[in-house]
This record gives C-alpha cells, sequence and structure tokens, in this order.
C-alpha cells in the first residue's frame, strides 16, 4: 500500500488529512492511534475505497485492491437476517451463492469461534461479542487480502477485548491480511500489530512510526510483560507529545 502527497479535504479550507509518504508492504500489521477526530476513520474509508481522496496518490499492489473488508466499532447487522444470512451478503451481492459460497460461510463460522447454533440466531438474541464475531465472519467470507478494523472492539468489556485481540492475531498469522486496525486502546494496538503510526490533529498527519519489538505469536502473558509496559509508555509518550502540540 503506496501513499503518496496524499490529501483529503471536506471543504477547500480545511485540510483533514494529509499523508506525504507511507508505505505499507502486504501482510503487515499496523495500528493508528491519534487523538479523536485526527483523520484515522479517514483514511480507512479511502483504503476502503468508500471516499477519494482531494489530492495525491494512494496505490495498492500486488493485487490488494481484489478484496477489502471492513470491519466497524458497531457490528452493523440486518437485525431480521440470522447470523448466517448476515454473513452471506456480502457473497449475495455478487451473485447466486454457490456450493463453495456456502462452504466459505461455514468456514468463516468456525473461524472467529461462533457456535453453529449461534449462527441460525437473530442479532438480538446474540451478545455483542458474538455479534462482533458475526461482523468479523461477514468480512472474511470474502477471503480479503486487506481488512481495514475501526475500532471493532471499543464496546466490549476488557477480558472478551482480550480474548478476542488474541483470536484475531491467531488468524491473522494464518491468512496474513494487510491490516490497518484504528484503537485508542495504547496496550492493544501494542499486543496486536507490527508497527504503529501515531496521528496528529489538524491535519490528520503521521507524526510517529513506531515497529513495537516483540515477536509473534504473542500471547496473553505478554500484557503483563514490563517490556511491554515500557512499549506501552513510549507509546503514550508519543501521544502525550501530539497532544501538548
Ligand atoms: N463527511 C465529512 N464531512 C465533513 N467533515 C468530515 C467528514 N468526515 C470526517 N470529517 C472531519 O474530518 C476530521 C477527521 O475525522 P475522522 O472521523 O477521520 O477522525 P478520527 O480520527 O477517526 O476520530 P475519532 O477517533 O473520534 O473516531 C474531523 O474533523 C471530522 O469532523
Amino acid at each position: 500500500m503506496e501513499f503518496r502527497q496524499l490529501e483529503k479535504r471536506f471543504s477547500p479550507d480545511s485540510l483533514v488529512l494529509a499523508v506525504d509518504t507511507l508505505d505499507i508492504p502486504a501482510g503487515e500489521f499496523v495500528s493508528l492511534v491519534g487523538p479523536s477526530g485526527c483523520g484515522k476513520s479517514t483514511l480507512l474509508r479511502l483504503v476502503a475505497n468508500l471516499d477519494q481522496p482531494t489530492a495525491g496518490q494512494l496505490t495498492l499492489v500486488d493485487g490488494q485492491a481484489s478484496e477489502r473488508a471492513f470491519v466497524f466499532q458497531d457490528a452493523n447487522l440486518i437485525p431480521w437476517r440470522t447470523a448466517w444470512e448476515n454473513i452471506q451478503l456480502p457473497l449475495e451481492l455478487r451473485g447466486k451463492l454457490s456450493h463453495d459460497d456456502r462452504n466459505a460461510i461455514d468456514t468463516a463460522i468456525a473461524m472467529v469461534g461462533l457456535r453453529v447454533e449461534d449462527s441460525r440466531k437473530f442479532p438480538r438474541m446474540l451478545s455483542g461479542g458474538m455479534r462482533m464475531r458475526v461482523s468479523l465472519a461477514r468480512a472474511l467470507v470474502t477471503q480479503p487480502s486487506i481488512l481495514l478494523m475501526d475500532e471493532p472492539f471499543a464496546a466490549l468489556d476488557d477480558l472478551l477485548r482480550n480474548q478476542l485481540n488474541e483470536q484475531l492475531l491467531d488468524l491473522w498469522q494464518q491468512q496474513k491480511w494487510t491490516t490497518l486496525f484504528v484503537t485508542h486502546n495504547v496496550a492493544e494496538a501494542v499486543f496486536l500489530s507490527q508497527r504503529i503510526l501515531v496521528m496528529h490533529a489538524q491535519p490528520g498527519r503521521i507524526v510517529a512510526d513506531m515497529e513495537v519489538p516483540f515477536a509473534y505469536p504473542r500471547r496473553s502473558q505478554l500484557r503483563s510483560d514490563p517490556d511491554f509496559a515500557r512499549f506501552c509508555g513510549q507509546v503514550m509518550g508519543k501521544l502525550a507529545g501530539v497532544a501538548a502540540l
């Protein structure tokens, strides 16, 4: 993913996002952190092709443009469809469902740890964590090469969030999507990512590009490692520097 002099304005006199040079290799897990309104979601929307830059270029190389999937903070499920039927939706939009599509749905359900009996339920019958698993399965069913996640676990309790973080990492290690993950939680960004981009507001710019020095697979014990706490402190320091600007 190559960003070159990329700019986004919503009106001529307000520059919301400016990314001069940024390269994200295929398969990398990158988190974006920064103050509210600094343009994190805008950057994700540009990568998702949900919005267009007003200047510059964003190039997706190596066939990455083929499939991009987006997971939002709100699971955004259709209430009158079962979980299974929600997951089926992106395949349905491509055309008539094939036998392979049905297998892909079953695989996605198994990947996110959803029970088959829960996949037959309607969203209102599922917990917040299960709804997020359905939302993730709906993103994964298309076998994306790019996964865009905008605070997907922010509404969940810490225990569940940690569990889902670990499961997400296991899946990423198997599937190696190029992943852009927006979060306000520094520990979550450090636990998940290979690289953290710290952003600054007005206009949204990347002010620090930090490599996370922990090997995969990462297990829950990492969260109580003093080196983990130290690195979180460094990221917090960059964020505090941004807030002080
Ligand atoms: N469609 C739009 N029209 C006008 N302004 C917009 C639009 N979308 C976003 N903005 C503005 O662009 C800026 C960046 O918004 P964005 O949602 O990308 O920030 P963010 O970093 O994701 O914020 P948060 O952490 O609060 O979710 C904000 O000032 C916002 O008001």
